[in-house]
């Protein structure tokens, strides 16, 4: 049987998964005597020592078993809940003892300080003390996990977490989660905050600009972006001479610049480009700036402030290979001319296959539909095959801990009624983290559907970016596709018959906004394909301007002789799209009779011996008669199958004229309406042959037209160069580009559907 092309769109609850769901089982359990607990004093239940001895043994053990025994590690949140939008100066200290169980302590702060080191698997996690010296765990989650890393937390570092959430934990010690970035401030050891006792010795040496300076310097050759920028921060707060001041400013942008933080970046540059006559040579400050633009996909800006650069200090050869670079994107973002085959190359130099190339939004526009939200519409006339929309993905993540001989990740994030796992809580976290980083990036992300998820509408709290991990969750759980590594090494594998394990098609996992504006119909008009983090969106039909643009969630081409719609219940919606209705439409009885003649058919294609041809074409003309509506006003996708599959039947039998009549109508099944086909006269031209209208498209479709060129070269040599470019541009819209077809078909490959045995990825 075909295989058919890989779901689309993502969403991901693995929660009947058997360990996961164990787990889930075994917290519900617990949960009754958390209830008990809720609303009672966190009064220290073990001495300090044991439990900072517990957590040592636990984390000696995580550094010494091997992968295979680490168990499914589950984090359990009972329900999302709101960051704190109160300044710090506003909330009422606390300490541990103060802390009401298994509650969001709202109104409150609390010190911490770290007494171990840190560990990382769900969160990053650490004994920590308060002043009184009472101890229990903090478990920092969404946070980077270098965190954990040597150029991370320390032990004795302070940090403060406003309303706490004090939960008990599966070991019966206390703990505080913090979910929330916002939620957390890591406090300077120098800062007022910190209580005598806590403080570092500070010499009069200590209390310069030079000495900040040198300390963030020293920082900042061992990686530590955090404390560099705290120290360059701090010696920013001395008066300076000018050339000073400019000289830690410089080094805190490129702090910034290295550790993801490009809005601060800009900003820091803009303050120093702003001075009436700033001392240092402002080559680095435009460079730093240009760069921050780059990665914030702002390529004219780039471009702009590249040149500026070279205006004033030309010669700098790095300036000008950066500036080629930009201008590269730049001609990419306006024209939608990329080089595929090249970018295919860079899949397999970089993992995960994030490649450094430019969005272009091609003729579409986000607008209102009548019913279902926002969608994306054409703004011009298109044809099947053009290019609507090349997107570089927002975010993107894989399943660093993806165990194939389970399918399971160890890695679970849980709720009561669903569980994520690996890619997922990977991409919540890196999309979190990429948003406090750049508030700038905040809203053309919160814009995104977020289906019934309700959050706050505060941004901004002690000047920084509020982010609600529980709405990222949301509008990742309702907007990321999973997607494979390319689309054409997908499509080859399936020709082969070795496509990749299903788990593999959703190996990697992302956000493209803009795609993510389509809405679905299975009579879709567009279909998306993948090279890398690049998602392509080709139209599958000629549209009008104005025309809503719609995809798959979920393909409408399942296995099997049943039929019923797509299951799009994770997404909140019921398809009712024609197909759909004509399938609620369609009687008990009908419906069986077709499956039954389906499932006959089956049967023969599956079997070594095969009946005449006339039975199996009465059994397929049986199948047509269960349908009532013409197949261009409803495509029939079953029986799309089972007519490619006589086609190729009749292929592999050499009965070109009997490949002609059944690979027409498997594609008229899907809604084509060819001209000229049928015809095979001597006297006919290339031109004879036409798609009047393009129906559904599958990689089978590619395959059919091969199927049929072959066929013509032998009953109507004039049709076999249009048949090829017809199976072009069904390639094309597949895989997402056809520099690669004729490497992938060619006519005079041994297979009946064209695919050349040197094809591969
Ligand atoms: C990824 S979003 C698509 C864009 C969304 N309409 C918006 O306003 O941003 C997915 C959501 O769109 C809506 N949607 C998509 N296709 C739909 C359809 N065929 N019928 C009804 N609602 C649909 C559902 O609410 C679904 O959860």
């Amino acid at each position: 049987m075909p295989v058919l092309k890989s779901p689309g769109k993502y969403s991901h609850n693995t929660s009947n998964s058997p360990p996961h769901s164990e787990a889930l089982k075994a917290q519900t359990a617990n949960s009754q005597h958390v209830k008990e607990l809720k609303g009672q004093l966190a009064k220290p239940v073990k001495p300090r020592s044991t439990i900072i001895l517990e957590f040592e043994s636990r984390r000696i053990l995580a550094h010494t078993s091997d992968r295979a025994s680490i168990n499914i590690k589950s984090s359990f949140i009972s329900s999302a809940y709101p960051p704190c939008t109160v300044p710090l100066d506003k909330l009422r200290k606390a300490m541990i003892e103060d802390l009401r169980l298994e509650t969001h302590n709202r109104g409150h702060y609390i010190l911490l300080r770290t007494v171990t080191p840190t560990e990382t698997m769900m969160a990053v996690t650490a004994i920590v003390e308060d002043e009184m010296g009472n101890v229990l765990t903090l478990q920092l989650y969404n946070q980077e996990k270098e965190l954990a890393g040597p150029q991370g937390i320390e032990e004795g570092d302070a940090i403060v977490v406003k309303e706490p959430y004090v939960r008990v934990m599966a070991d019966g010690n206390y703990g505080i989660r913090v979910d929330h970035l916002s939620d957390v401030n890591f406090v300077p050891k120098f800062h007022d905050l910190i209580p005598y006792s806590w403080r570092e010795k500070v010499t009069e040496i200590d209390e310069s600009p030079e000495s900040w300076k040198e300390k963030g310097n020293k920082f900042f050759r061992q990686a530590s972006y955090r404390a560099a920028i705290e120290c360059y921060s701090k010696a920013l707060e001395f008066d300076h001479p000018p050339g000073l001041g400019t000289t830690i400013e410089c080094n805190r942008t490129l702090a910034f610049l290295n550790s993801g933080q490009f809005d601060a970046a800009i900003l820091g540059v803009e303050k120093e480009l702003s001075k009436p006559d700033p001392s240092i040579p402002s080559d680095k400050a435009l460079f730093r700036k240009a760069q921050a633009l780059y990665q914030l996909q702002r390529f004219s800006e780039s471009c702009k402030t590249y040149k500026l650069l070279s205006e004033r200090y030309p010669g700098s050869p790095l300036a000008q290979e950066e500036l080629a670079r930009a201008s590269a994107r730049l001609a990419e973002q306006n024209t939608g001319n990329y080089e595929f085959k090249k970018m295919l190359s860079e899949t397999k130099e970089r993992r995960p296959p994030c490649l450094d190339h430019a969005t272009y939004i091609g003729p579409v526009a986000v607008k209102k539909t009548e019913s279902h939200g926002n969608g994306l519409f054409t703004t011009a006339v298109v044809k099947a095959g053009d290019l609507l929309l090349c997107e570089k993905a927002f975010s993107y993540a894989i399943d660093h801990n993806y165990d194939p001989s389970t399918g399971l990740s160890p890695l679970s994030v849980s709720h009561p009624d669903r569980a994520f796992n690996g890619a997922d809580a990977e991409l919540i976290e890196t999309i979190t983290q990429k948003l406090h980083k750049n508030p700038s990036l905040l809203d053309s992300f919160l814009e995104l559907h977020r289906g019934t998820y309700d959050a706050m509408n505060v941004q901004e709290v002690d000047g920084k970016p509020v982010v609600d991990t529980f709405l990222v969750e949301h509008i990742v759980d309702m907007n990321a596709f999973g997607s494979p590594i390319s689309s054409r090494k997908s499509h080859i594998s399936s020709r082969k018959g070795t496509p990749p394990p299903e788990n593999e098609n959703f190996q990697y996992l992302g956000i493209w906004p803009l795609a993510s504006r389509m809405n679905h119909s299975c009579f879709n008009n567009a279909c998306h394909s993948f090279i890398g983090d690049m998602m392509i969106i080709r139209a599958t039909k000629d549209l009008a301007p104005n025309t809503e643009i719609t995809a798959w969630y979920r393909s409408p081409f399942s296995s099997g002789a049943s039929e019923k719609p797509v299951d799009l219940k994770p997404w909140g919606f019921g398809c009712d799209c024609i197909i759909c209705q004509d399938i609620a439409q369609s009687t008990e009885s009908i419906l069986s009779t077709r499956k039954g003649y389906l499932e006959q058919l089956r049967s023969i294609f599956t079997s070594p011996r095969k009946p005449k041809a006339r039975g199996i074409e009465r059994l397929l003309s049986k199948v047509e008669e269960t349908y009532s509506k013409p197949a261009c006003e409803v495509p029939r996708l079953k029986q799309w199958i089972a007519y490619l599959l006589h086609a190729k039947d009749c292929a592999e039998s050499n009965k070109p004229k009997e490949v002609v009549k059944f690979g027409l109508k498997a594609l008229e099944s899907l809604g084509y309406i060819i001209e000229g086909g049928n015809a095979l006269r001597a006297s006919d031209s290339e031109n004879s042959l036409l798609v009047k209208t393009w129906g559904l498209m599958d990689d089978e479709v590619v395959s059919c037209w091969m199927m049929l060129a072959r066929a013509y070269r032998l009953v109507a040599p004039a049709l076999q160069a249009r048949a090829v470019i017809y199976a072009k541009i069904s390639y094309k819209i597949c895989v997402g580009e056809d520099e690669t077809f004729y490497k992938t078909y060619g006519q005079h490959s041994d297979r009946t559907d064209g695919l050349l045995p040197t094809a591969r990825y």
